[in-house]
């Protein structure tokens, strides 16, 4: 056990309030700076568990530990500081008239002003290539242009850990090739729950398999997607024609 885990996940379980239980006894621990995909068929879990991660959701059982600090009532804006959460769906990020107002919204809120600000604003808006358009209206951009500006409103805030939920989804081939671009040039932890197996392994070390929320694999990515069988349980197929690269 890694004193300095990025992420530590311990024996957690979550029912909605329905009654529905939606993780069940998920032990993980992610390295600072690891990059892990998180795999499961629909319904799994997988964006239960990372709500959990910043708190937006509370466990009720087990914890989250972020950069050893535990996610409870007095860490919470610790924790959103921390862990940034890019969405599905990006326009659930941006609701202000300009890009530049959406990107400057998270690091304000958490007391950025003036130079500081700006520079926050300047550098997201470079790292996703999106530097010319920030006086343009979010809804005036295509899908991939806002999925990069959703992106930037988390990066602005310097999050320890990345968490990316289903980012290739709906993007063009070349808009998904310069989305990797941009994710592995970042240096942050970072998680990316996919149902693009080839996207896991292209921007991912290791992986986790999550079914019926429990976590039932863990390990190098190309291991988990070199085993058929282990995908075929879980309801996780390669595209067609898809060789996985030998590790
Ligand atoms: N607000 C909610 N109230 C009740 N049950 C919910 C709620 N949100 C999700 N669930 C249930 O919790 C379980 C896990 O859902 P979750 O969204 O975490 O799965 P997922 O692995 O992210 O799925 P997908 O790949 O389809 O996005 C599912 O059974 C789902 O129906």
């Amino acid at each position: 056990m890694s004193p300095t885990a990025a992420v530590r996940v311990r024996d957690l379980g979550f029912a909605y309030p329905d009654g529905r239980v939606a993780l069940r006894g998920v032990d993980l621990e992610v390295g600072v700076g690891e990059r892990i995909a998180l795999l499961g068929p629909n319904g799994a879990g997988k964006t239960t568990l990372t709500l959990q991660l910043n708190g937006v959701l509370s466990p009720t059982a087990g914890h989250v530990e972020i950069g050893g600090t535990r996610v409870e009532r007095g860490t919470l804006r610790e924790a959103r500081r921390r862990v940034g959460i890019v969405f599905q769906d990006p326009d659930d990020q941006l609701f202000m008239p300009t890009v530049a107002q959406d990107v400057a919204f998270g690091p304000a809120n958490f007391g950025a002003t003036g130079d500081e600000l700006r520079a926050r604003v300047s550098d997201a808006l470079a790292a996703v290539g999106m530097g010319e358009h920030a006086e343009r209206s979010p809804s005036h951009l295509s899908g991939g242009q806002r999925r990069r500006v959703a992106l930037a409103t988390v990066l602005a805030c310097r999050p320890d850990v990345l968490v990316l939920d289903e980012p290739s989804a709906n993007l063009d081939p070349v808009a998904r090739r310069e989305l990797a671009e941009v994710l592995l040039g970042l240096d942050t932890t970072l998680m990316l729950v996919t149902h693009d197996l080839p996207y896991a392994a292209q921007l991912c070390d290791r992986a986790v398999i999550i079914d019926d929320g429990r976590l039932v694999a863990d390990g190098p990515v190309l291991e988990l997607l070199a085993d058929a069988e282990l995908l075929g349980r879980h309801r996780l197929e390669l595209p067609w024609g898809f060789e996985v690269p030998r590790g």
